[in-house]
């Protein structure tokens, strides 16, 4: 007996935004189950659902609990999954929604940022065996000890397929976005940003741990480790919408710049401490006590009896972080908050390019003060008012 194979596609927000939109990825969707997949649709909220839930949680408490927080924030996805099984049935097409839990998705037990232990599928294999489209929420999962609900960081949804697409051995998994696919910048920033037609894991992994956000980048690591075959496609778009992410993709050391991304919001807190370990061990205490997550941690250093941490996170974990460490006599803000902006190359890094960048941006008025390097990207911090036209002039090097 010939299996039909299985399509992963994960529709982010903006191509959820309104009944309309949903409606129109429903269709799609039933065009694919005609034509002989089993599919799986992971879905994320509608537009900036999940925004206004945090908004309107710190409208209600100004310290949000974190198991609360994530209870309210997977309804955003609760509420995509159910409405886009109704367009479905509406459509004529057997389909069942189910949340992380009931899809199987376990979690560690970190609130607002849980990692995935494990998956198992066992009613999304049956519901595909009766021939019914899955709808599953993205971003979520359960802690099978505690059975509390969990969610996987904001963009988590992108991960929830990739792990999907692993358990399940998809033939595919397609992230489907507004925009074509990975491109050589934010297309909202640089309006003549090109699309990458092939990319490879390193060079993605990286360009989304510096703030591309097409990825959720530990999606990027998960497909990598479980050899998901990835896509990321623009809705409605063909194939010269999209960015195939290999294992390889030919070339050399080129060194070629393949796209430049930016982090809006990097901040610097400084822990009185006798060393760098002491250091993190305040910090951690006071994340625990606070009831925050671990923000995006990029560099520290000790100095003088401080220790010195670079981080980032979304503005509303930052902007908690930053009240609580107010209050705090051994932690403090250091300085003005900056902008990162970064360059990824294909096979690794010149060791000139740090010095270009540094000049191009002079050229414009533009004063970085320092800058990280990775194997895979040269990253530069830049006052925040300047990130966008820092972007465009490095955008030249392309
Ligand atoms: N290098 C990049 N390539 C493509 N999009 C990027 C890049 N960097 C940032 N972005 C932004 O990522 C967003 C993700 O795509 P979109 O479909 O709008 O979101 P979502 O899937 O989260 O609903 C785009 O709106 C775009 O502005
Ligand atoms: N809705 C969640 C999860 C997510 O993945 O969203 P999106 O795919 O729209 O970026 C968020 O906004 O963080």
């Amino acid at each position: 007996m010939r299996i039909n194979p299985i399509i992963v596609q994960k529709y982010g927000g903006a191509c959820l935004e309104t009944p309309t939109k949903i409606r129109a990825v429903a269709s799609s969707l039933a065009d694919l189950h005609s034509r002989g997949h089993r599919v799986v649709a992971i879905v994320s909220a509608m537009g900036k659902t999940t925004d206004e839930l945090v908004k309107t949680a710190y409208q209600v408490s100004s310290h949000p609990n974190r198991r609360e927080l994530d209870m309210l924030l997977t309804a955003g996805e609760r509420i995509s999954m159910s409405l886009m099984s109704m367009a479905l049935s509406d459509l004529g097409v057997p389909a069942i929604s189910f949340t992380g839990s009931q899809a199987g998705v376990m979690t560690d037990e970190s609130h607002s940022s849980a990692r995935i232990l494990d998956v198992r599928p066992v009613r999304v294999r049956e519901e595909l065996d009766r021939g019914r489209i899955v709808v599953l929420a993205g971003f979520q999962g359960v802690n099978p000890v505690t059975k509390e609900i969990t969610t996987l960081g904001r963009g988590g949804s992108d991960t929830t397929a990739v792990a999907m697409a692993a358990v399940l051995k998809a033939n595919c998994c397609e992230i489907i976005k507004e925009v074509d696919g990975v491109c050589s910048a934010d297309p909202h920033i640089v309006a003549n940003a090109k699309s990458i037609r092939q990319l490879d894991f390193a060079s993605l992994s990286e360009m989304c741990f510096w703030g591309a956000k097409v990825l959720h980048f530990r999606s990027v690591e998960l497909a990598q480790s479980q050899n998901v075959p990835l896509v990321l496609k623009k809705w409605g778009g063909g194939e010269e919408h999209s960015t195939q992410v290999m294992k390889g993709v030919a070339g050399m050391e080129s060194g070629k710049v393949l796209a430049v991304n930016s982090m809006a919001r990097v901040e610097h807190v400084e822990i009185d401490s006798s060393d760098l370990n002491q250091g993190f061990e305040k910090f951690a205490r006071h994340l625990k006590e606070n009831g925050l997550p671990w923000p995006q941690l990029l560099a520290s250093a000790f100095t003088a009896g401080k220790t010195r941490i670079m981080m980032t996170c979304d503005a509303e974990s930052l902007d908690t972080l930053l009240r609580t460490v107010e209050r705090t006599k051994d932690l403090r803000k250091q300085r003005e908050t900056l902008s990162s902006v970064s360059l990824t190359c294909f096979g690794g890094v010149s060791s000139d390019l740090p010095f270009k960048a540094i000049q191009i941006l002079q050229h414009h008025g533009i004063i970085a003060d320092k800058y990280v390097l990775s194997p895979h990207s040269v990253n530069l911090f830049v006052p925040v008012e300047t990130r966008e036209a820092a972007v465009k002039a490095l955008h030249s090097l392309i």
